[in-house]
């Protein structure tokens, strides 16, 4: 897809080979840059200000005084590299600290090349590894006790440092008593199993759990409290992300109940889970007052919305009209590609109009697929200047399995894409040869499901190309089969493998529609 072509011609089948894998290559430079701008150091240097000369750090306009009375404490699956950056920012002012993340996460970075997010031997910032599949396990309870341990003997001149990003849950268990951490354990497993959203199952944890609903915060009391949070939550609501360990909480335990009930899960729950929250229901829970809250400071630092504008962005460098389509998206994958569609098909149906009927009503609607007006404005300029559109959106999705393939949900949305890009052509047959179609979906953190791809890219002559490679796309979609099939198409040609990014802001999609007729969409 060459950025700005307006020819009528049909291109040589080699320029087109070269024209398609530009393309490819462009819109993987989109989606890294979404990535870059989810780094720790680029996250936390535009919110952390730090003037040696007078030990002043400044972090969103606020002041604190440094004199060797720092600690730092972490859990996620983005916190590492965060803790690096601290430690490089504030050096010798750090007297302890203790970082808790996933099973094998140093040993997958130093893989992927990113040994520069790994702690230097000298650092007083201590690294713990646990919670083996997103679960809460005794090791993580190891950790989450001596992180306890270590804010509850803070005096108020102290400052706490606390890193927060998307599986801080499972990495900071600590159950209230008489609750144990098998018990978390099956809440998080009944919950799940029973339909349970990320945040029905955080909003229960928040009322079993010491150290999240704001627990770590209280616990840390006098000291101040920072936390640099990264968002892998759609609407990025702090209470949710790690269930809001430095967030004040404002729910009752009437709420989870609500929820268990609503999942039909009361059975299924171990028996004094149901009998603390009942209890916990008839008690006046004590909050604290706001301005108790006043020492603490929430800051977001990384978002799947800064990431989309950071692939705006470069997609405007690389010549393209971007626009942001939803920072939300949420539903099953396979069905969330028709949103894409419907862009797909307007500006079809607009190529179809004559000049007359462009001008009219109905070209003007077909040019508004979404009723934003900047969407709305994109597609006009693309339409009006033939340059290439590039809608951009993120969240993420889910998948329901039923097959019993190797995938995740970003590579099965391409493979649906694929799949919906044959039907739609079938119905645009004359608009096949003038129009180029390529869609990207992948997971920041680089890893899409249980496989080592963050998602995959496709075109519209994906279904052809499939099949004359002897692959049946269809079969694989239905048996969530989606990896084996990215793998073996074009010798993975359309595979995207970062590697372990080291940051978590959810997925992105790309989607880059582009027509070679000189009059426009
Ligand atoms: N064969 C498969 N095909 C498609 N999706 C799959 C398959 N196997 C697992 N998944 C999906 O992968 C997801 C779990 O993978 P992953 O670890 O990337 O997600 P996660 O735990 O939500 O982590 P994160 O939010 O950090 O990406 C689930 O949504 C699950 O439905
Ligand atoms: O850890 C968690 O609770 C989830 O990843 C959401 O942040």
């Amino acid at each position: 897809m060459a950025s700005t072509s307006t020819s009528t011609t049909k291109p040589e089948a080699s320029d087109l080979r070269s024209r398609d894998l530009q393309t490819r290559v462009q819109l993987r430079e989109v989606f890294l840059t979404a990535v870059r701008s989810g780094m720790p150091q680029q996250m936390l240097e535009k919110v952390l200000k730090y003037d040696p000369s007078t030990r002043t750090l400044t972090v969103e306009g606020r002041e604190y005084q440094v004199n060797r009375n720092v600690f730092v404490v972490g859990f996620g699956k983005a916190v590492l590299g965060m803790a690096r950056v601290m430690d490089e920012v504030l050096g010798d002012h750090i007297i302890r600290g203790i970082v808790s993340i996933p099973t094998g996460s140093r040993a997958d970075l130093v893989a992927n090349g990113h040994s520069d997010m790994l702690l230097s031997p000298n650092s007083k910032i201590r690294v713990r590894e646990g919670a083996n599949h997103n679960l809460p396990d005794e090791l993580a309870f190891q950790a989450a006790r001596d992180i306890h341990q270590l804010v509850s003997n803070l005096t108020e001149k102290d400052i706490v440092f606390v890193l927060i990003s998307g599986g801080g849950s499972a990495l900071l268990p600590y159950p209230v008593e008489p609750l144990t951490l098998d018990d978390l354990l099956q809440i998080t497993r009944v919950l799940f199993s029973h339909g349970a959203s990320i945040s029905d199952v955080n909003t229960v944890r928040v009322h079993l759990e010491l150290l999240k609903g704001g627990g770590l915060a209280r616990e840390a009391k006098p000291a101040q409290v920072v936390s640099f949070i990264i968002s892998d939550v759609i609407g990025d609501s702090l209470e949710m992300i790690a269930s809001g360990p430095t967030v004040r909480q404002v729910r009752s335990p009437h709420r989870c109940l609500e929820i268990i009930d609503r999942l039909n899960a009361r059975e299924a729950l171990p028996k004094v889970v149901v009998e603390v929250l009942e209890a916990k229901k008839s008690q006046i829970v004590a909050q604290a007052g706001l301005s108790e809250w006043d020492r603490v400071q929430n800051v977001l630092v990384g978002t799947n919305a800064i990431a989309c504008q950071a692939a705006a962005q470069r997609a405007q460098e690389l010549g393209f009209v971007p626009c942001i389509l939803s920072t939300e998206l949420s539903g099953e994958a396979k069905e969330v590609i028709y949103l894409f569609l419907g862009f797909i098909i307007n500006l079809l149906q607009h190529a179809l109009l004559s000049p007359n009927e462009r001008e009219g009503e109905k070209g003007k609607q077909l040019l508004m697929p979404c009723q934003t007006l900047q969407v709305a404005d994109s597609v006009r300029v693309a339409s009006n200047h033939s340059k290439p559109l590039c809608v951009v959106a993120g969240g993420e999705t889910t998948v329901n399995l039923r097959g019993k393939g190797k995938g995740g949900r970003n590579q099965e949305m391409a493979l649906s894409a694929g799949l919906q890009l044959q039907q739609c052509f079938q119905t645009f047959k004359s608009r096949r040869e003038l129009t180029e179609v390529l869609f990207l979906s992948a997971g920041t953190d680089g890893q899409d499901g249980p496989t080592n791809a963050a998602g995959a890219l496709v075109d519209e002559n994906f279904m052809l190309d499939a099949v004359s490679q002897g692959l049946d796309p269809v079969a694989s979609l239905q048996n969530n089969d989606s990896h084996t099939l990215w793998s073996r198409f074009a010798g993975g040609r359309d595979l995207l493998v970062t590697g372990l990014t080291g940051t978590n802001v959810m997925d992105i999609q790309l989607l880059l529609v582009q027509n070679n007729q000189a009059t426009g969409f």
